[in-house]
């Protein structure tokens, strides 16, 4: 069982989030399909949804399942009280938020997820400003367009270290992204839509099952 705060390691299978969730259908497809998170975003986006909104899917969510907000570079005021309104354990931010930003919510008791470009100057590194989770997407989040995966398996994250793959996955190319970066789990949006900000729940599913097939790599 998930606590905030914290992110489940238990099994060997990939942490599967499934991000830019709008509706009941979404939400109710991608739980059944075996879905560890769930993402809502905040931000600007085609995907992006109110606190009530946000707030009605997120109880439909079982204890189990990692319910996160998707932030970039919004006051950090207008972050707690969204996540705190919408009832969401974990934060994602995408922007260029610093330490503080992330003290301030992690004293709140959110899981908090850094997303970063790779690519950067500085490879990043898990817990570098206090996150639980380091997140690898490319540079334009959201875009459903795929990076070379490949650099970052050597060139990221140290041994065992945490963190989930983002960035133009979908259900045919993840087993491959896998074996190509050796993330510990996976994150995808634009893969899992029929047209941009609308979720097909076929794909959902066969996202799911495919990330679930892809065992992960050792550490
Ligand atoms: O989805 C968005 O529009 C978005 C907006 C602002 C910040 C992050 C956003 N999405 C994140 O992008 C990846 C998924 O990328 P893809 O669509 O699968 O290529 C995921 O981390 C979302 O949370």
């Amino acid at each position: 069982m998930r606590q905030a705060g914290t992110v489940n390691d238990t099994t060997t299978s990939l942490f599967i989030k499934i991000c830019g969730l709008r509706t009941e259908r979404d939400v109710d497809t991608a739980v059944e399909a075996g879905a560890d998170a769930v993402g809502f975003v905040f931000s600007a986006s085609p995907r992006q949804v109110d606190a009530a909104t946000a707030a009605r899917l997120c109880r439909r969510v079982p204890e189990h399942v990692l319910t996160v907000g998707v932030f970039r570079d919004e006051p950090l005021p207008d972050v707690r009280a969204l996540a705190g309104e919408a009832g969401i354990r974990a934060v994602q931010l995408h922007g260029s938020e610093g330490r503080e930003y992330y003290d301030d919510l992690g004293a709140g008791g959110w899981t908090l997820i850094r997303a970063a470009a790779f690519g950067e100057a500085a490879p990043p590194r898990c817990g570098e400003l206090g996150e639980d989770l380091l997140l690898l997407d490319a540079p334009v989040p959201g875009s459903g367009v795929a990076w070379d995966w490949s650099g970052a398996a050597a060139a990221v994250p140290g041994p065992g270290e945490k963190w989930l793959l983002a960035g133009g996955l979908t259900p045919d190319n993840v087993r491959a992204a896998v074996a190509a970066a050796r993330p510990w789990g996976v994150d995808v949006s634009s893969g899992v839509e029929r047209s941009r900000g609308i979720k097909d729940p076929a794909l959902i599913t066969a996202f799911a099952a495919a990330a679930r097939a892809t065992a992960r790599p050792p550490a």
